[in-house]
């Protein structure tokens, strides 16, 4: 399924939470939508999932309006958690994947198999609301896909876990994608967008910021950051052309540098035909560029 989204605004009266938003997700693909608090993430996915009409624009499935689409092809993990504190792990999980209209034996297998993954096996008998936030947060995330949808989004999914719960579910996404679901996330920790997106928009207060594959806005920056660890005297790295700015960073030195080609000059310098222990260039993290376009006037 490819969605489509063609100059979508939103507007709350006089207020615009979604402006001039356009971007495309083809089949297969995880793509994340990252911004600040308030920026119109959460927005944008119920318009997505017709949970709120949007002012202007199109937003299609294949070429169809939402409303044309079988609602069980879709799922959604949404920003507000909550699951029925009453209900066992497993009773939870099998109501939503019946209501979805799943077959019992396939809903069984699908069950036993996403409950070890994410390693809530010891849980599965006990109430929703004995479980701790995160636990309860996984049962959420397996009842948003526990129906194979083809489409699948997920409003801050990593948020509230832990980094070995957060590891448990990028791999997950990762296997869904294998699958062939198409995946659209929200995330603010920059490091889960960084490894799991093919693609992704930057939004600011509503504005699209960049909107294309990771690598190209990466290139927008260049490898203009260079980490070395030596003995050479930071003042003389300061000095050296193609040289913005250079910091110490515990044992290291983080360089910033015009651009690449600067590289090469500082290596010999530094190195004078000998060993040494690190000396790398680098694309600027996404965290790097996030704070960059985000916290610049860049609108
Ligand atoms: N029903 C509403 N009425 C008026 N303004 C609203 C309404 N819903 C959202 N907004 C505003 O629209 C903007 C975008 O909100 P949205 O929830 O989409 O942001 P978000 O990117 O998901 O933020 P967060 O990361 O904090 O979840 C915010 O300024 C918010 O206050």
């Amino acid at each position: 399924m490819t969605l489509t989204l063609e100059h979508v605004v939103k507007k709350y009266k006089d207020f615009t939470a979604v402006n001039d938003l356009n971007f495309s997700i083809g089949k297969g693909e995880i793509f994340g939508l990252i911004g600040q608090n308030g920026a119109g993430k959460t927005t944008t996915f119920r318009m997505i999932l017709d949970l709120q009409e949007q002012t202007s624009g199109n937003i299609t499935w294949d070429g169809a309006p939402i409303k044309k689409i079988n609602r069980d092809l879709l799922g959604y993990l949404p920003e507000e958690r909550g699951i029925f504190p009453q209900m066992k792990v497993e009773e939870q999980l099998v109501f939503f994947g019946e209501l979805r209209g799943m077959d019992r034996k396939e809903l069984k297998s699908e069950l036993d198999f996403w409950i070890k993954r994410f390693d809530i096996e010891e849980k599965r008998y006990d109430k929703a609301e004995t479980l701790s936030k995160g636990n309860q947060q996984k049962v959420q995330l397996i009842a948003s896909f526990i129906h194979k949808p083809k489409f699948l989004i997920l409003d801050e999914p990593f948020s509230g876990l832990d980094p070995v719960n957060r590891d448990l579910l990028k791999n997950a996404i990762l296997l869904l994608k294998e699958r062939g679901t198409t995946i659209l996330f929200s995330s603010h920790q920059m490091d889960n967008v960084e490894e799991l997106c093919d693609h992704l928009c930057l939004l600011k207060r509503g504005v699209s910021l960049f909107s294309g594959s990771l690598l190209e806005l990466k290139k927008q920056y260049g490898k203009t950051k260079l980490t070395i660890r030596t003995d050479y005297p930071i003042e003389k790295l300061e000095k050296m052309t193609g040289v913005l700015e250079a910091k110490e960073e515990r044992d290291e030195y983080v360089l910033k540098l015009e651009n690449e080609s600067f590289a090469q000059s500082i290596f010999e310098a530094v190195s004078n035909g000998l060993y040494i222990e690190k000396f790398s260039l680098d694309y600027l993290s996404l965290d790097e560029i996030f704070k960059h376009k985000v916290g610049g006037d860049n609108e």
